[in-house]
């Protein structure tokens, strides 16, 4: 368990301009890489901006989600993410514990991925977490909606893998092996603000470190989330209009050797009577890859650790979080 402390005031999380990522000059791209390389060695997080991601398309993000966490329970129940092949749909409240020896966080939310039908490789294979999403009944616009944030998160999250090699001093291209069949789970959360009964340690979300890859977070305006600096601080990461914000996974510190931070995060709503949402998505390489330290951070000398595959370690933390006994991958 991670004690409750209270956080101290912002500072130390950059905000990185992505505007010369989109240049076909690779020397305004390297430089932009080299703000993330700074920031993932320091915080682990960082805000973007100028991202490409329309303004208008994350607020209808927020109405969408803001209306379907409004109906009745026993239809958000009707598709339950535990009667999912792949545990996509409505995760009711309390369901997760992301700080182990915690009680469950307060938040419900809403999982989604990549829509794969029967046919596709990873659901004949039947890889974990690969499959066909659940959609609410009767609300078309909850669907077209989040596919076309999907579409963007999709082009994002792959612009900044690209961002992450290059600022490794690797090929832009170096981890497009796992860009085939990324993993791209995109989650909408709801956080009540912080009840009066709330048990000893119980916040909206436990602290935590995120498994993947990169996260790539759009938040409301109330605020809430937190982020534990190198000095063991607690920083408060406010809203920033039409930034994301941008967090560094548990595959991150296995391919860099520890030189770039998982940075522990967690989410109090402190906000009076004003619930809070959010829109994380998880950007992972495929289910497959066998992630090592990078070449250009091994040393001749040195013996690293074995590869471990993306899915193995991110199926064991979702079994272990959502209370699941026997891993199932
Ligand atoms: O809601 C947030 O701001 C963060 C959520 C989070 O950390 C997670 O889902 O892993
Ligand atoms: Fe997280």
């Amino acid at each position: 368990m991670v004690i409750y402390t209270p956080p101290s005031v912002a500072k130390n999380i950059p905000v990185i301009d992505l505007a010369d990522s989109f240049s076909h000059d690779i020397e305004k791209r390297k430089a932009v890489a080299w703000e993330i390389h700074k920031a993932a060695r320091q915080t682990g997080f960082f805000y973007i901006k100028n991202h490409g991601v329309p303004v208008e398309l994350q607020k209808a993000q927020f109405d969408v989600a803001k209306e379907y966490f409004k109906t009745p329970l026993h239809e958000k129940m009707l598709v339950n993410s535990k009667n999912s092949s792949c545990l996509r749909g409505y995760e009711p409240i309390a369901a997760q514990i992301l700080d182990e020896g915690s009680p469950p966080d307060l938040k419900e939310g809403f999982l989604l991925g990549r829509e794969l039908d029967d046919a596709h490789p990873h659901v004949i294979r039947k890889t974990p977490y690969h499959g066909p999403n659940q959609w609410p009944a009767g609300n078309p616009r909850f669907r077209q909606q989040t596919e076309d944030y999907m579409r963007y998160m999709d082009l994002l999250g792959r612009k900044i893998v690209r961002l992450l090699a290059l600022s490794l001093q690797l090929p832009e291209d170096f981890f497009d092996q796992g860009l085939k069949e990324p993993m791209i789970i995109t989650r909408m959360l709801h956080y009540p603000s912080q009840p009066a009964d709330a048990r000893e340690n119980q916040i909206g979300a436990g602290a935590h470190t995120d498994w993947g890859l990169i996260t790539l977070l759009l938040q409301d305006e109330v605020g809430g989330l937190e982020v534990r600096n190198a000095d063991g601080e607690w920083l408060k990461a406010p809203f920033i209009e039409n930034t994301f914000v941008v967090n560094l996974g548990d595959m991150v510190p296995v391919l860099t050797n520890g030189l770039y931070h998982s940075t522990m995060h967690r989410v109090f709503n402190s906000k009076k009577d004003t619930p809070r949402y959010s829109v994380p998505t998880f950007f992972d390489l495929d289910y497959y890859y066998e992630a090592s330290v990078v070449p250009t951070l091994r040393k001749a000398d040195e013996v690293y650790p074995a590869p471990i595959t993306v899915g193995g370690h991110i199926a064991a933390m979702f079994d272990k979080t959502f209370g699941v006994k026997k891993a199932t991958a």
